[in-house]
């Protein structure tokens, strides 16, 4: 009997950065939401832990030994006695260190096939507390539905009924590296933004949750294109394509994603970007 599911990607529609933390950590407060494209995880019941990689952008996840996955696994055995743990396979598809939290999804579904087998519920506090351990983003994607999250990641609202956004995802395909992007924000130990709270994110009709999420940003962003002008370049492109509502980057870079009225006329968006940048990943998806 094998268990399986999905590692969306996670996408920051929103990220403020609201100060830095004594830790060196910053606060964020983001909106979070989950799109239907991901990489897929199986877990097979066995003795001992282990995992395999494939797919597209597996070399790129780095040696299995330190891949998130197992990190995740090993943090909750490390809670649960007798945890029954299993052989993992991790089909991988999307761009790595790419600010759409692949690695985080990947744990998390660690987490979730886990807790599967062995009945422990997803609120269980081994399972929570294994996840914050994991990575700042692993907790939201435990449970991968649009909420907001605060603190460096590990404080959850509740699941949003966020209209589906029709959207694609754009990324150059060249690495980021979150310390760097936080690095060049310049904040000190201890400072406080509290100005750069978010207004009130509730339920939203499509048309209204849009216009609330332009008044909304991602703080990374200016710093994340300094280090890497192509950020620049891909946002451009999203911005120019037809019907595009919002072109915002994800996370800490440097994936970009475009938000359109239907699906139609987000794939037409992802073909005309993809004859453009023949390199690049391009991926029209819903996010929820
Ligand atoms: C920026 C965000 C937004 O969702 O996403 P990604 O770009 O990674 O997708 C996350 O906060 C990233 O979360 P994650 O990638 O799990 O971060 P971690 O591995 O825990 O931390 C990597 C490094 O980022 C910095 N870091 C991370 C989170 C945070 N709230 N403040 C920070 O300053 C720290 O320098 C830390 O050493
Ligand atoms: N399962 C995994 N998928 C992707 N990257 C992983 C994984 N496990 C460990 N990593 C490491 O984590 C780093 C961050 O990767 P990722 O989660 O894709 O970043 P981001 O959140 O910016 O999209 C990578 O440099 C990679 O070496």
């Amino acid at each position: 009997m094998s268990l399986a599911t999905r590692a969306p990607a996670k996408i920051n529609l929103t990220l403020h950065v609201l100060g830095r933390r004594a830790d060196g950590y910053h606060a964020l407060e983001s909106l979070v939401a989950f799109a239907s494209t991901g990489d897929d995880l199986r877990l097979e019941p066995a003795e001992t832990l282990s995992l395999t990689v494939s797919g597209p952008t597996a070399p790129l996840a780095g040696v299995d030994a330190d891949n998130l996955v197992l990190k995740a696994a090993r943090l909750l055995a490390e809670r649960v006695p007798d945890l029954r743990v299993g052989h993992f396979h991790l089909t991988k598809r999307l761009p790595v260190a790419a600010g759409i939290g692949g690695g985080s999804s990947d744990a998390a579904a660690a987490l979730r096939l886990l807790a599967r087998l062995n009945g422990l519920p997803l609120s269980h506090p081994a399972l929570r507390e294994a996840a914050r351990l994991t990575g700042a983003d692993v907790s939201v994607c435990l449970e991968p539905r649009a909420r907001m999250m605060r603190g460096v990641g590990e404080e959850l609202g509740p699941a949003l009924h966020l209209p589906r956004l029709f959207a694609v995802l754009v990324n150059p395909r060249v690495p980021v590296e979150t310390p760097a992007v936080f690095k060049a924000l310049g904040l000190q130990p201890g400072d406080d933004l509290p100005g750069a709270r978010h207004p009130d994110i509730a339920e939203a009709s499509q048309a209204s949750l849009l216009e609330v999420l332009k008044t909304t940003r991602n703080d990374l962003e200016p710093a994340a294109c300094r280090i890497l002008p192509v950020i620049v370049e891909a946002s451009r492109l999203v911005s120019e394509t037809k019907g595009c509502r919002l072109a915002r980057m994800s996370g800490s870079g440097a994936t970009v994603f475009g938000i359109y009225d239907d699906g139609k006329t987000a794939v037409a968006a992802a073909r005309w970007i993809a004859r453009r940048q023949l390199d690049w990943w391009v991926k029209a998806t819903i996010l929820r």
